[in-house]
This record gives structure tokens, sequence and C-alpha cells, in this order.
């Protein structure tokens, strides 16, 4: 792929442009396919692109709490300007599920209730960040609870996962995120990404330990969830775009899993295969080593 700053990198797939910093030249670009949304991967039962929700049957411009039926059990996850309301930890310690208004439902494309399925609405730059690959800045200022982009790839299963990670030598990026929701009746229901070989500009956001972005699982068209990244706090102009790779509090692992976790962990911190990498954000409460999410190697 040729490497050029006018160069859009999802070739007119995004409502706006993805640049690339023209003086990154000199590193290698990667080769995958650009894709908007998650696609099926092996071990995937759901295809994610299949409508299967429900949709409401408002027929205003944009859909109220009391009224409509997605919204009425779990209430209003945008407000008006479609910030993101809750940006923190409910009771159960994993994130609350967000069910957007979906291409059944009978309310308007102007729904509040449709934020993340409106796109990628902000001008990124994929840039080389000092010491850790590629990167993404944003080239213009984000409020608080804004939407920015997904982390799109191919939905993968756990065996998939597994494979996927026990075949990456140590200098790989990793890509694959888990993502582990509270499914009600003490199950956790967990989602697989992979955008190493089809995804989106979510795969060249690097980890920090001080983010400022922040993962929350949503719903549209399916039950297969979209890994949206809102923005955790004003973010300037220029700044580099980051997460949690372990997800921070949305993404424990379940009870039975934390001691398998806690072993493999100790295992990793030696020097076998699976070294872990180092962490270069720089952040003060920076914890030197980039997460792996070893659970999925070592899962029965
Ligand atoms: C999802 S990719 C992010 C994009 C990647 N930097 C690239 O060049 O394509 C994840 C990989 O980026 C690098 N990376 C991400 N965050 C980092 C950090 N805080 N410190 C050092 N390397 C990091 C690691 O090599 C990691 O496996």
């Amino acid at each position: 792929m040729s490497v050029d700053t006018r160069v859009d990198l999802s070739n007119g797939l995004e409502n706006v442009p993805v640049f690339i910093e023209r003086s990154s030249a000199v590193m290698t670009f990667p080769e995958f396919q650009y894709s908007t949304d998650n696609i099926q991967g092996p071990g995937c039962t759901a295809d994610p692109t299949e409508v299967t929700l429900p949709g409401c049957s408002c027929r205003s411009r944009s859909c109220c709490a009391e009224s409509c039926t997605c919204l009425r059990t779990r209430g209003r996850a945008y407000d008006s300007a479609g910030a993101l309301l809750t940006l923190g930890p409910t009771d159960s310690g994993y994130c609350s599920p967000v069910f957007e208004c979906n291409a059944l439902c009978a309310c308007s494309d102007a729904c509040s209730n449709r934020v993340v399925q409106a796109g990628l609405r902000l001008r990124s730059e994929v840039y080389g960040a000092v010491n850790k690959g590629w990167g993404v800045r944003t080239l213009e200022a984000i409020p608080r609870g804004t939407f920015v982009c997904e982390y799109a790839g191919e939905v993968i299963g756990l065996e998939e996962a597994r494979r996927r990670q026990l075949a990456q030598s140590s200098e790989d990026n990793n890509y694959i995120i888990a993502v582990r929701e509270h499914a009600g009746t003490g199950a956790v229901a967990e989602t697989f990404v992979d955008p190493a070989a089809v995804g989106n500009v979510g795969r060249f956001l690097n980890h920090s330990c001080q983010p400022n972005l922040f993962m929350q699982p949503v719903r549209v068209h399916s039950l297969v969830p979209r890994l949206a990244l809102f923005a955790g706090r004003n973010i300037d102009a220029q700044e580099e775009l980051t997460f949690d790779y372990t997800g921070g509090y949305s993404n424990r692992l379940p009870v039975e899993l934390l001691s398998t976790q806690r072993d493999a962990d100790i295992r990793a911190s030696r020097s076998d295969g699976l070294q872990r990498k180092e962490c270069r954000c720089g952040a003060d409460n920076c914890v030197r080593l980039l997460p792996l999410d070893l659970s999925i190697i070592n899962r029965e």
C-alpha cells in the first residue's frame, strides 16, 4: 500500500477520511482489508451483519425513553447531543449493555438513539507513534462522551482466538481484544474481535495505562456487539487516541477464571514464548507491561 498524507486509508468507506501522516512513510505499512463493520470469522456462530434484533414502532423523529421498546428497559444511553451518559462501572462490575434503534425500528435516522451506527464523524490520522509503531491521533478536539470509532474486525470464537494467539511470535503485534459482559443470571458473554487481517482505523490504536478512550459494547442490528470507543475525557486536537487493552473494569474475568489468570500471569512474566511486551505509554501509573489476555490461551 502506498503511503501519502492525502490517501484515505478507508478508501472512501468512512464518512470522513482517515489520513496517514507523510513523514511516517519510512515505516512499512501493514497489508489488511479495510472494513467499517465487524465481519463473521471462524467460530463466530452469528453473522454480525444480519438484522436479528426486534425494532420499535415509534413514529416520532426521535424516541422517548417512556414509550420506546428499545429504551424502556435500559433507559437512555446517550444525551441529545449523542454523548454517552454512563462512562463508569455499573454495580455488577461489568459495563452496561447499550442497544441502539435499528434497521427494523420505525423512528427516523435522526433518532438520538442512533450514534455508533452513524459511523465515523471525526477526522483522524494514522502516524508513527514514538516506540509504539503506528498510532492514531485526532485532528479535532473531542468532547467527553463523544463516539470516536469502533474496534472493528473479524468476530471469532474462543478456540480460534486461542489458535491465533498461540501462533503469534513475541515480535508480532497483538490485535485480539476480548470483551466480557454480564449476561444476567450470573452468565458472562464473551466477544473476541481480531482486526489484524480485516479491520478499521481502530486496529492502529495503541494501549495506555491512562487512556483517553473508553470501550463500550453497543448492539445495533444484531446481538453481536460492536466494540465502540468513546472519549473518556475532553481530548485536544493532535492528541494520540488510546484505550486500555484490558477493557478496564468492563473486562473483569469471570470468578472461576481468576486464579487461572493469576497463575498464567506469573508464568508469562517469566521468559516463555508469550513474553509480554514493554508498555511505552509514558503514563505516571504505567504498569510497564502491555496487557495480554492469557485467559484465552489458558482455557480448557
Ligand atoms: C492493536 S496494535 C496497535 C497498532 C500498532 N502500534 C501498529 O503499529 O500497527 C497493538 C500493538 O501495538 C504496539 N503497542 C500498543 N500499545 C503500546 C504501548 N503502550 N507500548 C508499546 N507498544 C505498544 C504493540 O506492539 C501491540 O502488540
